[in-house]
């Protein structure tokens, strides 16, 4: 079998259009939304992405804000910045970028931002919300995931979905939301036992471990959906998959590249909550 690539830049593309005119209309009303992303200190991969999220942004008609800050600051600095953020209604998502210099802690930043302006969906209370099916705001890279396997039309209800990582931000998350969708959701991460007997069972398999070429076309079934979130750089400067590309689609039915498959989806779906949050503040107001 050779797999059917999905295009997840053509996707996204074509989701950006959808929310730019959705932005039009709102600006016309006087609310143009908001994206303010935080970011403290330098890395390189860090400021690439916030680059994408940016120029997303900016294509929609969102007002972009970059706050970045040296690698000094404060925890209890950093809070405050939220916390005017919070209180700023011409803002309507928060984001600090991740991963934060080691001394500052995490979770007391994601519990800062307030769940109404949390447009990662990092928040517990966010958290909590997806996980009991209510409407919220979703992570960006699940929910970027789960438009591209509805694209394909695959019926997703009583498939074996297999992801392979249990982060809080993809992993754990991903699967919540497939589950939402009626798949049966196996979990694997680094102690899991007998690992390739578990993802050759996958009708679909999310893979999420940050390490290149990490699954083989012989971890794979025949016919199987096959979503790669890896993003490594190598050492000439290319960036790749976890997936054995080239072997994958061989295998596979659908097959999502890096880059230009789950990547290009997350940062669209970042300007789809801050639209949503714009809106939920335009609904509060009539009220
Ligand atoms: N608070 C927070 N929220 C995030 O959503 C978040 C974060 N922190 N920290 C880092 C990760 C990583 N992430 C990516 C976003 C876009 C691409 C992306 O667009 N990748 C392109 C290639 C980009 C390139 O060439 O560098 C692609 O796959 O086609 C990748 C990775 C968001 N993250």
């Amino acid at each position: 079998m050779t797999a059917e690539i999905i295009n997840g830049k053509e996707v996204a593309k074509n989701k950006r259009e959808e929310l730019g005119n959705e932005v039009a209309k709102l600006t016309q009303q006087g609310l143009t939304p908001g994206l303010v992303v935080i970011l403290v200190g330098n890395d390189p991969a860090s400021l690439s992405y916030i680059r994408g999220k940016q120029k997303a942004a900016e294509e929609i008609g969102v007002h972009f804000k970059l706050e970045h800050f040296e690698e000094t600051l404060s925890e209890t600095e950093l809070l405050d910045v939220i916390e005017n953020y919070n209180q700023d209604s011409r803002f309507h998502g928060i984001l600090v970028q991740l991963p934060l210099p080691k001394h500052i802690n995490e979770t007391a930043v994601i519990e800062k931002i307030s769940p109404e302006k949390d447009v990662d969906g990092f928040h517990p209370v966010n958290v909590g919300r997806m996980l009991t099916g209510q409407d919220t705001f979703l992570p960006c890279t699940p929910a970027g995931i789960v438009e591209l396997l509805k694209i394909t039309n695959v019926e997703l209800t009583g498939k074996h979905v297999v992801v392979i990582g249990r982060s809080n931000l993809v992993g754990k998350p991903v699967g919540q939301l497939l589950l939402n969708e009626n798949a049966t959701v196996t979990y694997c991460h680094s102690r899991t036992k007998n690992l390739s007997e578990l993802t050759k069972q996958a009708d679909i398999l999310i893979v999420a471990v940050g390490r290149a070429n990490f699954i083989g076309g012989k971890d794979i079934k025949e016919g199987a959906v096959v979503i790669d979130v890896g993003v490594n750089r190598l050492e000439n400067g290319k960036l790749c998959g976890d997936v054995h590309f080239d072997e994958a689609k061989e295998v596979a039915s659908y097959l999502t590249p890096v880059p230009g498959g789950v990547g290009p989806m997350t940062i669209t779906m970042l300007a789809h909550n801050t639209v949503k949050s714009a809106k939920q503040t335009l609904q509060k107001s009539h009220v």
